[in-house]
């Protein structure tokens, strides 16, 4: 119910696309969006979601997530304030209307980094969002990945491979996603993620003009 009343309320923004990021824990896509962000500073906006896993070394609270306690997200999730929201390697995460709009009020395009149960939810709003799969080559190069950015203690990486081989099988689902990117040499990923995005970038970046 609350889903319908945000389509209709998003509808009546109208905007650039929002772009949803999707793919296994590892793949690169914090590190490709990072780069978008930073290369077209004032076109991208990040929707910053909600979660209850522990901050990294670097994160900051309300720039990389809002990090809350099990019983606030409950509370928030229970007063319709998500779009939607999943249990991912054992702590819940969610994207805020809240978050969505704060990005889109400023006419810029809204990058969502979310895991598949995201995407099939996101897919049921009226978001016309772009999606992109973004996969590592292999198994075994995901996994190095995960494993060098020692983030994960042994639990949580092999939860997170785990998902990541359900992960993969899903992403292959006819129209599941506009577009599937490898990201092996990151400068390509890169290239692609960017062709991808040309038309909305042009978009955004000739309305900017005319304000
Ligand atoms: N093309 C690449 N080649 C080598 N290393 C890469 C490449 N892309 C990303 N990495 C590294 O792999 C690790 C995982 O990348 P990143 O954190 O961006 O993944 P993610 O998909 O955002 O993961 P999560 O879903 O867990 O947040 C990081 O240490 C990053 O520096
Ligand atoms: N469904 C959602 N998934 C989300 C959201 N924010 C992040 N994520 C996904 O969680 C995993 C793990 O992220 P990490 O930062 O702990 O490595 C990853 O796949 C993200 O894409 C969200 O709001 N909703």
């Amino acid at each position: 119910m609350y889903m319908r009343n945000f389509s209709r309320l998003f509808s009546a923004m109208a905007g650039p696309r929002p772009v949803v990021l999707s793919g296994p824990s590892g793949a690169g896509k914090s590190t490709l969006l990072k780069k978008l962000m930073k290369e077209y500073d004032g076109v991208f906006g990040f929707s910053v979601s909600h979660t209850t896993r522990q901050p990294r070394p670097g994160e900051e609270n309300g720039k990389d997530y809002h990090y809350v306690t099990k019983d606030a997200m409950q509370m928030a999730v229970d007063n319709g304030e998500f779009i939607e929201s999943a249990v991912f390697s054992g702590n819940t995460y969610g994207t805020s209307k809240a978050a969505v709009q704060a990005v889109r009020a400023k006419n810029l395009i809204c990058i969502l980094d979310i895991d598949m149960q995201g995407v099939r939810n996101i897919k049921k709003t009226d978001l016309n969002a772009i999606y992109v799969s973004i996969q590592a080559p292999s198994m075994d190069i995901l996994e190095k990945r995960l494993r060098d950015r020692k983030t994960e203690s042994e639990e949580s990486l092999q939860k997170r491979l785990n998902a990541a081989r359900v992960d993969v099988e899903l992403s292959k689902e006819e129209g599941m996603f506009d577009v599937c990117i490898v990201n092996d040499v990151l400068e390509d990923a890169y290239g692609k993620l960017k062709e991808v995005l040309l038309e909305e970038i042009n978009q955004v970046k000739k309305t900017g003009m005319t304000l």
